[in-house]
């Protein structure tokens, strides 16, 4: 098994050969990468370029726009996966279309950042609905099915997400034995859509999850190759639920660079599409009762937030000193951006 990669040249005239690759990549692995996206290679670049120059500011001037408990605003070393109890070994900005006063970085520390990361967000939110019709036609469900359920229509209540993402360089620096860049996790969105730089390497996956929500992990990771000219997209919790679990929402992580690999930094760019608040969730089988976009996030977080105690009450069982030191729990604001 590996990651398919899908072309879109020609979107239109291949349409239906397209929707068949999607379905057949995300029924079997829940991740592929997207080829001839019609994203230039000049607007990749400058958003890397962008996401570069916010993360080059001092911590002092990041942290006016600190997160903020819904998801928007920069963070540092702070996120803690359920799977590993440890912090993830980064730095991120996230932003939104809604919900960010207060949050976007100003013109005095870095001109024009708001404009430049609002037009890439539109680019990649243009994309990621050609891309969520084909999958409500694959699954036979109405064409604006995701769309609608995630698009705002001018109300205020979008829930997506663009997170500019910074893995700081390991070198020089020597890391227990559970940590990692990003710890194992399946995202809680309905599509995301993942920028990687040329050599920027290190993300895997774990093809082998059969119900949404549970925490089961196939055995095998698959490598994704980094490359900027392609889109890695997989399938996130709430599109495996609203596909009755033919669309399968896999795990993945990011592991610290090896051996004789590049130890400098790594930088990736992932857009979540999101329910809106109050879109209902439901397959055309109705194999679960129906959820909101809201509810669906609040119920993923208190699961994740389960097993954050557990893995404390076993650390707590095997070292009662090391409880203190290395697990954390997952803190509410924290847990709903993937
Ligand atoms: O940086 C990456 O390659 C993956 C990031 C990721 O999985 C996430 O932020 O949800
Ligand atoms: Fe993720």
């Amino acid at each position: 098994m590996s990651v398919p990669t899908i072309s879109l040249h020609d979107f239109d005239t291949r349409r239906q050969e397209i929707i068949e690759q999607l379905m057949d990549a995300s029924t079997n692995v829940g991740f592929f990468t997207l080829s001839n996206h019609g994203i230039s290679p000049e607007d990749v670049t400058s958003i890397f370029q962008l996401s570069a120059q916010f993360f080059a500011l001092p911590d002092e001037v990041k942290a006016k726009t600190a997160l903020n408990g819904k998801n928007a605003g920069w963070e540092k070393n702070t996120q803690v996966r359920p799977s590993t109890g440890t912090a993830d070994q980064k730095e991120s900005i996230q932003l939104q279309f809604a919900r960010m006063e207060g949050l976007w970085p100003g013109d005095e520390d870095l001109k024009g950042f708001r404009e430049r990361a609002e037009r890439f967000m539109h680019q990649v939110r243009d994309l990621s609905v050609k891309v969520m019709e084909c999958f409500a036609e694959g699954l036979g469900l109405p064409l604006n099915t995701f769309t609608e359920g995630t698009v705002d229509p001018g109300v205020g209540d979008s829930q997506d997400v663009l997170r500019l993402l910074h893995y700081h360089s390991t070198e020089g620096k020597s890391f227990g034995p559970n940590f990692w860049r990003a710890g194992a996790h399946a995202d809680f969105d309905v599509l995301t859509m993942l920028f990687q730089r040329d050599g920027e390497g290190g993300l895997e996956v774990c093809p082998g999850r059969k119900v949404v929500g549970d925490f089961g992990m196939g055995q095998t990771w698959l490598p994704v190759e980094a490359r900027q000219d392609r889109i890695v997209c997989n399938i996130g919790d709430q599109l495996m639920r609203w596909s009755d679990d033919r669309l399968k929402s896999t795990y993945h992580r990011v592991r610290l660079p090896e051996g004789a690999e590049s130890q400098g930094a790594r930088y990736s760019i992932a857009f979540f599409n999101q329910a809106r608040t109050d879109s209902i969730i439901q397959g055309p089988e109705k194999k679960y009762p129906p959820i909101t976009g809201g509810q669906f996030i609040a119920e993923a977080m208190a699961k994740n937030r389960m097993q954050s105690a557990e893995i404390a009450r076993q650390a707590a069982m095997e070292s009662s000193d090391k409880v203190a030191s290395e697990v954390h729990f997952v803190p509410q604001h924290l847990q709903a951006a993937a």
